[in-house]
């Protein structure tokens, strides 16, 4: 199993650390445009392997696509992250060409390879990659359900003062300060609804939390996250690598599923060796489906941005 990571900055080295400590991928590359950096963070990165207990072999690459030939999973991490203040829309003008270029030259190198977008803002990139590649619909997934979820089981752990681990939840929509939808009334404590537990007030704080915990983080650090990012995606990419048949939120384009069209958003997907395998369809209620509709028409904006 070969992974490629495109972008060796913050994210795509935590998600190649993360990756190569499960343990599950022969070979991981790091590709960066930056000379050295990918060399310089795969050679760190491999003089932790004796002391994590991990055989993955991760080589750098500056920009040299050969190195990537016949990857299975690659990730798309390349790109400008947001400054504080910012919104993931604005870096649309950079991040747009860049991830245009590296995933053709991806599939151009790996014509059988499933690609994860990471770069933001995350939906209209995935979308991106949709338009202007021949790869499957199943082979493009965006990466940002699987962050948020991690994010919102925190939240709620925070404020049932309980371990995150006694927690299950999921985020749907889209990858935005504004148009997540963290499911809190489908959210459990070990299988006890978690409305059982907190008040409407304290839930919708917890969703509020939770959609801007991207904007919260990056105040703090004067830069966007990656520890919880590159785990996310790791998470992912193990779940294709190993043929897991993991649920994840996943931007998926849709084609009809909950009512929307031409569009990447989180939605519920089944990954597996197919990459998504299934979009599912759960019930939601009617505050739920016009808040997936807001959301919706929120990403489309985003999309009409787009110069193909
Ligand atoms: N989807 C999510 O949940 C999520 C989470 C975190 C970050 N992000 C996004 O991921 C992206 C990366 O974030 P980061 O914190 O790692 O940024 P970073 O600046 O640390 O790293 C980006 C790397 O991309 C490289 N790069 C730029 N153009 C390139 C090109 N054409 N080819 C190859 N490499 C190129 C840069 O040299 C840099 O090393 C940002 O757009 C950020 O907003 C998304
Ligand atoms: O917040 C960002 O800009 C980066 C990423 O999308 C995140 O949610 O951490």
């Amino acid at each position: 199993m070969k992974v490629t990571i495109v972008g060796a900055g913050a994210v795509g080295a935590s998600c190649a650390e993360y990756v190569a400590i499960k343990n599950f991928a022969s070979e991981v590359v790091l590709l960066d445009i930056k000379e050295g950096v990918a060399e310089g963070k795969a050679m760190d990165l491999m003089q932790t392997a004796t002391l994590n207990s991990f055989d993955t072999k991760i080589t750098g690459s500056t920009n040299d696509y050969s190195k990537t030939a016949g990857s299975d999973v690659a990730v798309i991490t390349s790109g400008i992250p947001r400054k504080p203040g910012m919104t993931r829309e604005e870096l649309i003008g950079i991040n747009a060409g860049i991830v245009k270029e590296v995933s053709s030259k991806l599939i151009e190198q790996s014509p059988d390879v499933t690609l994860i977008v990471v770069s933001n803002p995350m939906d209209t990139m995935t979308y991106l990659v949709h338009k202007t590649t021949n790869l499957p619909k199943n082979r493009i997934i965006g990466m940002g359900g699987a962050l948020d979820s991690a994010r919102f089981k925190y939240r709620l752990s925070e404020a049932l003062e309980c371990p995150p681990s006694d927690v299950d939840g999921m985020v749907i929509g889209g990858h935005s300060d504004t148009g997540m939808v963290p499911l809190t009334r489908l959210a459990t404590r070990n299988s006890v609804p978690v409305t059982a537990f907190l008040s409407e007030d304290r839930l919708n704080q917890v969703a509020e939390d939770t959609k801007v915990g991207g904007a919260t983080l990056t105040k703090l650090l004067g830069t966007s996250a990656w520890y919880a990012p590159g785990a996310a995606v790791s998470g992912l990419v193990q779940a294709i690598a190993c043929d897991q048949k993991k649920m994840f939120p996943c931007s998926a384009l849709l084609e009809g599923e909950y009512g929307l069209n031409d569009l990447c958003i989180g939605v519920p997907a089944i990954l597996g060796k197919g990459g998504l395998e299934k979009i599912v369809e759960i019930d939601l209620d009617e505050a739920e489906k016009n808040k997936m509709k807001e959301s919706a028409e929120g990403v489309k904006k985003t999309n009409g941005l787009l110069e193909f």
